[in-house]
């Protein structure tokens, strides 16, 4: 394993129109570190990976795997994968369907002509490590998809690269195996660090797996840092979207009320703003609730009149969908455990009101274009 070090990396493709899918990108990643790409898709995630493993040629930039300088643009370095120490595992897998899982995993081994790691018994303890001992003389076929995700795994890890690539590598997986497997690699990680890049669109992988976490956007990186501080402290509006903030209200505050589109926003939870203009405001759906009316709001809290537009029914919680009178929609997830008992009879075309906690919603300037933070003196929501 092995730190990494990518400086102004950028890689184009020419077409119509041309796009820069790695825009002059930095990163650094400790060693033994865990990070994960984040971001929708398009954004630029497996660029970044296939010019980590070689598959890509960048136009510019600078790649640094341990002490080798495995890319460089000025200096027209660029080593091919087979010269890079570097494991992969993908979406699909991608066993040798002739090959036993024995041989699969042996495969890295051989191609490095790793002959003491083969005699070593390193095939057995690294198929040990993600739970494939039982499995070394079947063939894929006969293997579950989480099985065969084990054995792709081992195949990444087994020749100890100085970095291992994760392209969506749970994303095959059925909700219940991804959440198996993906518990069974953060324990290994825990258990035995290795570097490596995770790349994902899915946040609670993100959070769960990453020592650290890049949010991307066009091609760079918008923020980076541990999961918790992304997920508490989202450094734009764009990364509030992403990591869970899925509500967005935005508010303007004018002859002294709080107004979202047409309608009121009820409490004095929020405050009037020190700059004149909006203020998007970004609330998660559970950091929300449905209140009966404005009567029941917190101090801490400020609502919005809604109507019910949808309930699902989650086992320990509802979603509900609620719409202001202005056609905003919006979502709550209601513990049914904690919540009022109004909520057992609650059905579509009930009036409640949508009542959020002004201390856990995060506040953006709403200047065109500009997803940036604002300061809680300068926009003055925060209760
Ligand atoms: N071979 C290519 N030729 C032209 N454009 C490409 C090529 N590969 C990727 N792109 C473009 O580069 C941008 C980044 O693509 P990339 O696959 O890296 O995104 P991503 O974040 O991994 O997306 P996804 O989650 O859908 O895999 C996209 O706009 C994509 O259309």
């Amino acid at each position: 394993m092995s730190h990494v070090s990518v400086c102004g990396l950028t890689r184009r493709f020419d077409g119509n129109p041309p796009t820069v899918a790695v825009a002059d990108l930095d990163l650094e990643i400790e060693d033994g570190e865990f990070l994960v790409l984040l971001g929708p898709s398009g954004c630029g995630k497996t660029t970044t990976l296939r010019c980590l493993a070689g598959l890509e040629s960048p136009g510019a930039g600078t790649i640094r795997l341990g002490d080798s300088v495995v890319f460089d643009h000025a200096s027209k370095i660029d080593l091919p994968p087979n010269r890079r120490f570097i494991g992969m595992v993908f979406q699909s897998y991608a066993l040798w369907p002739h090959m036993t899982v024995r041989k699969n995993i042996c495969y890295p081994l051989k191609a490095r002509k790793m002959k003491e790691a083969l005699a070593s018994g390193q095939v057995e303890r690294t198929a040990g490590l993600v739970d494939c001992q039982d499995l070394l003389d079947r063939y894929p076929s006969q293997l579950s998809g989480g099985q065969q995700q084990r054995v792709a795994l081992a195949r990444g890890l087994v020749a100890q690269p100085d970095l291992v690539l994760f392209d969506e590598p749970l994303s095959n997986l059925d909700a219940r195996l991804r959440d198996q497997v993906r518990a069974e690699l953060h324990e290994l990680h825990q258990r035995k660090p290795f570097t490596a890049v995770f790349v994902t669109h899915d946040q609670s992988e993100a959070l769960a797996l990453g020592d650290r976490m890049a949010i991307m956007r066009s091609g760079a990186i918008e923020q980076l840092g541990s999961p918790r501080e992304v997920f508490e402290e989202p450094a734009t509006e764009y990364v509030a979207a992403f990591t869970g903030m899925s509500n967005r209200i935005v508010a303007h505050f004018t002859d002294g009320v709080w107004k979202s589109g047409t309608d009121e926003v009820l409490g004095a939870a929020l405050r009037p703003p020190h700059a004149a203009g909006d203020a998007v405001v970004r609330v998660r759906p559970d950091d929300a609730r449905l209140a009966t009316g404005p009567d029941a709001l917190a101090p801490h809290e400020a609502g919005l009149p809604v109507v019910v537009a949808d309930v699902e029914f989650g086992g320990r919680h509802l979603d509900v969908t609620v719409q202001t009178g202005g056609g905003l929609r919006l979502s709550v997830r209601a513990d049914i455990r904690r919540s009022d008992d109004f909520l057992g009879a609650l059905g579509r075309g009930d009036r409640v009101v949508f009542a959020f906690d002004t201390e856990a919603a995060r506040y953006f300037d709403a200047s065109e274009g500009s997803h940036h933070v604002a300061e809680p003196a300068s926009v003055g929501v925060i209760a």
